[in-house]
């Protein structure tokens, strides 16, 4: 299963085409307007998300509710764009795009170098596709494999763990679905209502002092059966490509799996999973610090993964930068920037992780039709109670 996106930021939509969906997996445009809305919330966001009121359009792959098989490809509006056809070039008017050229590259974002790469003179021509606003097709091809998920019983979560200096403890003994009601509940999607009081005073001082700030999130899978992702090569590791997934999303500068860096500061004995045994679970882990892997597979504890974000880059306090034509300096300033996406972010993080997860789900049970996904689903999970 694989997925392509395409789309400018001030276009005039975003398009998302997937393919290797089973056929008759069925298919909620609700549910992915659902994952849609929850990012496009969170507090810290900035004006541009009471603009817009994302929601797809289906083109094809479903009819009557369910998937046929071929390809689903989605479509999300950018309402914005109606004030940026000019500037955009799809109506040209020259002039206009001249004054709005952008020259000045932004410290922090893909301007510079991808300017210098794609030989452009006007950054427009990068920044519109860097733009995090990609992160709503990725959510939406995420909101669709999650589908896949539930139908073979597997649930998913996330939680905003730290957002400056304000942070939660780790988990002990939450669901996911008990995870997502309480971050549901919470304007920056955490557990704590000490840490979320704090986080959001730290959010307030931020803006007021024109800064930005970032954090950690994290994202649970439930109920996943052994043997996802494999040992027998550096690219079949599912805990290497979640890893990668997450490090994809704009502004997300590392990911660790169970425990991750802290492993490095602790003894053998704290950190490995002892293996049990009962008649009623089969196999299982004593604890579950390494996260649900064991060499890159799934070992049927819940999949635990984190991933920290950069504070954002583009600041109402100035940052020092040159102007490409006359190379003089000058302080970066904008108009218009959130200034924590945290909360948003891990909504996005939750359904990169869930699009890694179906896709390797499928990778192991290849099945044309999704009952004959579900009916493998259930015989690995039987084996594995009984081996
Ligand atoms: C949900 C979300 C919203 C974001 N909003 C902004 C924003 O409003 N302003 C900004 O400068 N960066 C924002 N970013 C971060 C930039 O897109 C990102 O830092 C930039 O594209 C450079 O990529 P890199 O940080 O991965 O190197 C956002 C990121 C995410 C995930
Ligand atoms: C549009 C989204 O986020 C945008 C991501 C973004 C950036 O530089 O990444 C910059 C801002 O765009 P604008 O300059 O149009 O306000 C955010 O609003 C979105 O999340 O849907």
């Amino acid at each position: 299963m694989r997925y392509l996106t395409a789309g400018e930021s001030h276009g005039p939509q975003l398009t998302l085409i997937i393919e290797g969906l089973p056929s008759r997996m069925p298919f909620s445009k609700e549910k992915v307007d659902h994952e849609l809305a929850r990012r496009q919330k969170g507090y810290g966001r900035g004006r541009r998300m009471q603009i817009e009121s994302d929601e797809i359009r289906i083109l094809s792959g479903i009819r009557f509710g369910k998937t046929t098989g071929a390809p689903v490809a989605l479509s999300i509006e950018n309402k914005d764009w109606k004030k940026w056809t000019e500037i955009m070039g799809i109506h040209p008017d020259e002039e206009k795009a001249a004054k709005r050229r952008v020259s000045r590259p932004r410290p922090g974002h893909a301007d510079l170098n991808g300017a210098i790469k794609y030989n452009h003179r006007d950054m427009r021509d990068v920044l519109e596709r860097s733009s995090a606003r990609e992160t709503a097709a990725r959510v939406a091809a995420g909101a669709v494999a999650r589908q896949l998920l539930e139908y073979c019983g597997i649930r998913l979560a996330g939680h905003v763990v730290r957002i400056g200096s304000a942070g939660t403890r780790r988990l002990a003994g939450w669901t996911a679905a008990a995870i997502a009601e309480k971050s549901e509940a919470s304007p920056v999607r955490c557990l704590d209502p000490e840490a979320e009081k704090e986080m959001i005073r730290q959010i307030d001082e931020a803006k007021q002092e024109g800064d930005s700030l970032g954090g950690v999130v994290e994202v649970v899978v439930e109920n996943v059966p052994v043997g996802l992702g494999s040992h027998v090569h550096w690219d079949r590791k599912l805990d290497a490509r979640i890893v990668q997934a997450i490090v994809s999303i704009n502004a997300f500068k590392g990911a660790e799996i169970g425990i991750g860096f802290e492993a490095g500061e602790l003894k053998g004995s704290q950190v490995h999973d002892e293996i049990l045994w009962s008649e009623e679970k089969g196999f299982h882990r004593g604890s579950n610090r390494l996260g649900g892997f064991e060499g890159g597979m799934t070992n049927g504890e819940p999949i635990v993964v984190r991933g920290v974000m950069k504070p954002i880059p583009t600041l109402y306090k100035p940052l020092r930068s040159v102007d490409l034509d006359s190379k003089e300096p000058f302080e970066a300033s904008i108009e218009r920037s959130d200034n924590c996406a945290v909360p948003a972010a891990s909504v996005v993080a939750e359904n990169v992780v869930a699009w890694e997860v179906a896709r390797a789900l499928l990778e192991t049970f290849s099945s044309d039709t999704a009952e004959d996904l579900l009916r493998e689903v259930v015989r690995r999970r039987e084996e594995a109670r009984k081996f």
